[in-house]
This record gives C-alpha cells, structure tokens and sequence, in this order.
C-alpha cells in the first residue's frame, strides 16, 4: 500500500515548476525553434513502432528536468512497478488493476492472492482461438445451418468503446463475410436500427459485461432475444445464437445463456482496460486471431518500454507530464486527440472514457480532497475534418487545449493524392499553432494583396494569430494491429503515470454511481400507475410530471 506523502502541492519540485512557467510566459516557440536548429531532433522519441514529436511544446530541458522530477518525487518509477507485480494500485476496491496481464507474452508469472493468474489468461485466448476458428470457418453455424454473416456486440462504456474503436481501426483485416456491430445505447432507435437489416438465422449475439448488471445491456439484450424468438429462432436456439463475457458467470445463467457459452473476465480488469480480453471477441471475430495475438503483442511491447524506458524516453510518462505541465501550470482544462486516420476516428470517444472515468476525480487514492486540478476534458476528433470546424478555437479562441495529432506515414488506401494532402494539413495545424501569425505579418498579407490602409487597419487585428499552443505529433507507419496496440496502451499508461502524479485512484469510477441509484427512482416514478408524490426538487417533479402526461396509458 503507497504511504500517505505530503501534499503535492506543497513539494519544492511543484514549486519549482510553478516559477519556472512564470518564466516561461513571455517565451514564444518560434523563438525556441529559432534558437536551436536541432529541436526536433532532441524533442523526438519513439517505441513499440510509435514515434513522438514533442519539440512544438511550451518546454526547454530545464522544464522537462523540472518535470521528471516533479516524476521522481511522487515516486513513479516505483509505482509503474507495482502496477506491473500486481500491487493493489486500486485502494478504494482493493484490488490490482492488471490489463498488462492480458498481454503478457513473456514467460512471467503474474500472481493475484498468490495465484499466478498466467494460466487462466491463456487459457481464456487458446479457448477465444477455438471459438473465432469455428465461426470463421463456417463451423458453428446458425440454426439453420447458414454460417453466421453478423455479430452484434451488446455492452456500453469499457465493453463497447474498446472493441468499438479496434474494430474500426482494423477494418482492413476484416474477414469478408462477416459484419460487426454494436449496440450499447437505452435508446430504442439503436438497437431497431441494428436489428432492421440483420437476419437472424445468421446473426451472432455477443452480451459482454463485467458485472452482468448493467441496464442497457440487459435491457439490449432481452430485446434482442425476443427479436430472435419471434423472427424464426426457438429456445432450443439459443445456445447457439447467443454468446456472453462476463465476470459474473452466475449471472449470465440466471439469465438464460448457456454455462458453455461463457467467457471469463476477472474483477482485476477494469472495464475501460477490457478489450484485450475476452471483451475483445467482436474485434477477434472480425479481425482473425491471429492479428488479435498482434494486437496484443503491440500493446506488449508499449508495456514493456513503459515499464523499463527511462522516464526521459518513456513515451508514456513524456505525454504524461506534459499534461501535467499545461493542466497544472498554464490553466488548460482540455486536451484533444486529433486522428489524422479515417479508422482511428473512435479513439477520441474511447480515450475519453479510458481518460476521465479514470482520472476524473477529485479526492486523493487516500479519499482526501485535492486543491489541484485532475484528468482534463478530453475531446476531438478525426483530422482534417476538424479543421473545418473546432480548429479555429484552437487557432483565436481564449482558452487552452493542448493536442495531439495522430497520423500514419502510409496509408491503407492509396488515392490520388489523399494521403499527401492529408499529411500536409496536419503538419500545417501544428505548425499554424506553434508558429502562429503576428500582426506585423498580417499587414503585409493584406498590403500585398493591394487592400487599401483603411482595410488593412480594420482586418489585420482579426488576423492575428498568437501561435504558442503545444501539440504532440504521434506518427506510424501503417495502423496495423501491433500499432493500434501500442497505441492504446501508450494512452492507458499515460493516464495511469498522470493519476500517480495526482495521487488518484486511476481504476474506480465511485462518480457514475449515483445516476444509476437515482434512476432507478425515477424510472419507478415515471411508470407508477399511483398519482404523482413530489419526493425530489421541483425541476426532477416537474419533468417527470410531463412524461407522465404523455405515457399515462402506458402505466
Ligand atoms: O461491463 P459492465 O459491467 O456492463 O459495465 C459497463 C461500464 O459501466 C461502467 O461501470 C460505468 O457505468 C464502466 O466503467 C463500465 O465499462
């Protein structure tokens, strides 16, 4: 168990850095380029096939000594071991946090309650193997004896985002005749719109969840089975048709999936770090295991460079802290993820959840309140689309959101000349960002293109462009399964080196609870056949009132 420190706040290397940026303030990057010729050679690090380019950000080696040892002090090197030798890292249930298990390709035991949990973990991929072997090859069939055309993924948060956002970025190495979707959502317009083109005498259901408790999912999936028994498909189906992962094996029996049919998960995997598990299966199904086990071994890879990587060439902990800098010490609340990658266009939505259900927080793993801030906002989206949109507050807009643009060097899909044009729009962002536009220079455009003084006087001043915001720029080479693997574990470790910093317990989610406790309430109060008692404040009544008025023959 990590000892109580003193207050982060308070240490002489948070201090330090609170000076240093005040004397970082009236430095511009263009200035730190000008002065050294060789920034990006020296900002610039790379691993497990990633590559980071971090020269156009508000930092000279002072600030990044002042950084790592800010690291050093909250004794992170320390604390990424014992994430590694399944330590309890997560206080409040009192558990370790071991996705790093689920791609341990090394021959090392990893034990929890003194079990080496190696065994079952492989046991669960030779088993996953044998599964997506005998759909891929037509050999679980459907009750009609077709061979299955579609999987629906049934799951929210943690059990859908993950899968979600790999199935998407692998689309390339889809298996031709079988299609992947996904319904999470308690919105009835979500799952009618999956099952309307889906047959089910070749649909394949997947019901993932952790708890095997979560109302979307059973709400989805009893749909789902009534659809299938009403369109052709019988009890004696079902077994065939409906697959589940869950950590409550128990559970998933009561509701009436097959013993044989059930995946394990284990509760020292929190759900935003599940996708490479048995969670992952809609990606497996799709992808082949074969890429699946690449998956895996590029997140691998990521594990072991964060693991062993000094901190002034982790790329993790480099991310990291300079989160930590531009939210702790310049005030920015936000950080966006900007895809340069048709296919990694669901990596916003997953690294918000992996981001802000995890560091979200506001009392320390110890449960006493910060007096700093934590996770940022987490945003974005894919590149160039963005530009046409959210980069201009980027670009003018008063506040600060720090970004990182993700790009690959080849593409999937050479067209024309997309991918150069592509690439030249994002290096032109970050560039525009870092370099911005002066006054001076806004004049001479407008001079140049004959405007008389008067406009020139009444434009220039729109034009201007401070220039001075940080970006990371992330490239590789190809999004091949061993590159999407590393990437989401590089994000997964950032965010657990930045909840170290933050003293946070990175793996609970105590927040998203009370919503859950108090629709329940609300859900009994707006389907009560009796009249309305007022028991909440006068905007919940008067909300639940006017559903009522409209459903009151439904009750
Ligand atoms: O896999 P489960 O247990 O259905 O949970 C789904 C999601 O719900 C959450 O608990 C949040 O409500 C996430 O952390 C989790 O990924």
């Amino acid at each position: 168990m990590a000892e109580a420190r003193k207050r982060l706040t308070e240490l002489e290397e948070w201090q330090a850095l609170r000076k240093h940026q005040g004397e970082m303030q009236s430095v511009h990057m263009r200035e730190l380029f000008a002065l050294d010729r060789d920034r990006f050679r020296r900002y610039f690090t790379e691993a497990a096939g990633l590559s980071l380019d971090y020269s156009k950000n508000l930092i000279t080696d002072d600030t990044l000594a002042l950084l790592m040892a800010l690291a050093r002090r909250c004794q992170l090197p320390e604390r990424i071991e014992a994430l590694f030798q399944g330590d309890t890292v997560n206080l409040s249930e009192q558990r370790p946090a071991l996705h790093v298990a689920l791609r341990n390709l090394s021959d090392e035991a990893i034990q929890v309650d003194g079990q080496d949990i190696m065994p079952e973990v492989r046991g669960t991929l030779a088993r996953m193997e044998e599964f997506v072997w005998r759909i891929r090859s037509t050999q679980w069939r459907g009750f009609s004896n077709k061979p299955f055309t579609d999987v629906v993924s049934i799951g929210i948060g943690g059990s859908f985002l993950g899968p979600k956002l790999v199935s998407a970025a692998l689309k390339p190495y889809w298996h031709g005749h079988l299609n992947c979707h996904y319904v999470a959502n308690i919105d009835g317009s979500h799952i009618t719109e999956v099952l309307r083109y889906i047959n089910p005498e070749t649909t394949l259901f997947l019901i993932q969840s952790k708890s095997f408790r979560t109302q979307e999912t059973l709400e989805n999936t009893k749909v789902a089975r009534e659809w299938f028994l009403h369109n052709g498909g019988r009890e004696e189906h079902i077994s065939k048709h409906f697959v589940a992962v869950t950590a409550k094996p128990e559970a998933a029996i009561d509701f009436g999936i097959a013993e044989e049919n059930i995946f394990p998960m284990w509760d020292w995997v929190g759900g935003r770090y599940s996708l490479w598990s048995a969670i992952g299966l809609p990606t497996a199904l799709t992808i082949g295991m074969e890429n699946f086990r690449s998956l895996l071994s590029g997140a691998h890879t990521m594990d072991q460079h964060f693991r062993t990587a000094p901190l002034e060439r982790n790329l993790p902990v480099i991310q990291a802290l300079l989160g930590i800098w531009y939210g702790n010490f310049w005030g920015a609340d936000a950080h966006a993820i900007l895809p340069y990658d048709h296919y990694l266009r669901g990596l916003p939505a997953h690294l918000q959840q992996l981001d802000m259900e995890s560091n979200g927080k506001c009392v320390t793993q110890h449960g006493d309140p910060v007096d700093y801030d934590t996770g940022p906002i987490i945003w974005g989206g894919a590149g160039a689309n963005g530009q046409h949109a959210y980069h201009q507050l980027l670009h003018q807009g008063t506040r600060l959101s720090p970004a990182d643009f993700i790009i690959p060097l080849q593409t999937h899909n050479p067209v024309a000349s997309h991918h150069a044009i592509l690439f030249a729009n994002c290096l032109s962002q970050t560039q525009a960002l870092m370099q911005g536009k002066t006054e001076a220079e806004a004049r001479t455009e407008l001079e140049q293109q004959g405007l008389p003084p008067e406009e020139v006087d009444r434009l220039a001043r729109h034009k201007v462009i401070p220039g001075n915001k940080p970006t990371n720029t992330l490239l590789f080479e190809r999004a091949t399964p061993r590159i999407v693997g590393a990437l989401i574990a590089l994000y997964e470790h950032k965010t657990y080196a930045q909840g170290v910093i933050w003293d946070l317990d990175s793996f609970d989610q105590w927040g998203v609870e009370l919503g859950k406790q108090l629709g329940a309430d609300i859900l009994q109060r707006l389907q009560s056949p009796s009249p309305l008692s007022g028991s909440s404040d006068s905007s919940t009544d008067g909300l639940i009132a006017l559903f009522r008025s409209r459903h009151h023959h439904e009750r």
